[in-house]
């Protein structure tokens, strides 16, 4: 018999690793989603051939259920699904902050929870997602997860302790790098530069050095040092962003960021 897979809560998350596991082959008559709106539901039936079922129907009938709800919403979806779920359910969680220990209090006892922290370079197979066990998750468990979220980019397995440090860097990751594409094509303009040129500028740019990183097999430090040419032009911007604060600027961003998710697992909206 085959594995069915649940969806559960799927917006902008849940659709990127729906879509990508049917990408990598999952039948979409063995994946279940849910979703809060009938017309959200309806969307991803006739862009998926998936299944929109209720939530229970989805803790009854799938043997893995992967919840994509925001963490403030989770609770309530965890209300709804302690009655239905039976503790030989593989529950994955995707949410920010929330710690596996949230689960198992309110599922069957002994039920395997994994917790998973993914990015939305998933819509286009480049997420780098990170995988952690509940205490009684089991290493079939986390292959499981391994499985599902390596067909939407690259997988991690941490210690749960490290997940709102790899939420602060990876989770929140792109981002950071959305924005700074932002802020040097404003610069562009500034320096004089039709808007769409700046963006191609940029976003080539940007591809190249992300590529050279991942591929060239080179410290950052170096690459930079090579791009940094005695009295040259690279070294007199370097300047600027040290005397901005800009490295300082980052190193805090990040900390905020840790702190938020930590946040999040109390409850805190
Ligand atoms: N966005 C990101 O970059 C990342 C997000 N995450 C995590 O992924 C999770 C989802 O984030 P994201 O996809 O951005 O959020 P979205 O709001 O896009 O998706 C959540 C979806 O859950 C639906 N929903 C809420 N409650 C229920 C319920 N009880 N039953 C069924 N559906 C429900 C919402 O419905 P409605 O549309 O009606 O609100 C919404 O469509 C969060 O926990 C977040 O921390 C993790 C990594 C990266
Ligand atoms: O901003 C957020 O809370 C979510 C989690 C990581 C990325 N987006």
């Amino acid at each position: 018999m085959s594995q069915k897979v649940a969806v559960l809560g799927t917006g902008k998350i849940g659709e990127a690793l729906l879509s990508g596991m049917i990408r990598a082959g999952w039948a979409p008559a063995d994946l279940l989603v849910t979703a809060r709106r009938p017309e959200r539901a309806e969307e991803l039936r006739t862009r998926y051939g998936v299944t929109p079922v209720t939530n229970a129907e989805a803790a009854k009938t799938a043997d893995t259920l992967i919840l994509t709800v925001k963490p403030q919403d989770m609770g309530t979806l965890l209300d709804e699904l302690a009655p239905h779920t039976p503790a030989d359910r593989l529950v994955i969680s995707g949410a920010a902050g929330i710690p596996t220990s949230f689960f198992e209090e309110r599922l069957a006892a002994g039920t395997p929870v994994v917790r998973v922290m993914t990015n939305t370079p998933a819509l286009v197979d480049e997420a780098m997602s990170v995988i952690s066990a509940g205490s009684h998750a089991s290493e079939a468990d986390l292959a499981h997860a391994d499985e599902i979220f390596g067909a939407v980019g690259k997988t991690l397995r941490v210690p749960e302790s490290q997940q709102d440090a790899c939420t602060a860097l990876s989770g929140s990751g792109p981002a950071y790098f959305f924005y700074l594409v932002e802020a040097m094509t404003d610069a562009g303009i500034l320096l004089g530069l039709p808007r769409d040129k700046a963006h191609d500028l940029i976003v080539q740019s940007a591809i190249g050095a992300a590529t050279m990183l991942r591929d060239s097999g080179e410290h950052p430090v170096k690459l930079r040092e090579n791009v940094t040419s005695p009295a040259g032009t690279t070294i007199s911007a370097i300047r600027e962003l040290e005397n901005h604060g800009v490295r300082a600027a980052l190193i805090a961003a990040l900390e905020a960021a840790r702190d938020r998710s930590r946040e999040l697992a109390s409850g805190n909206s």
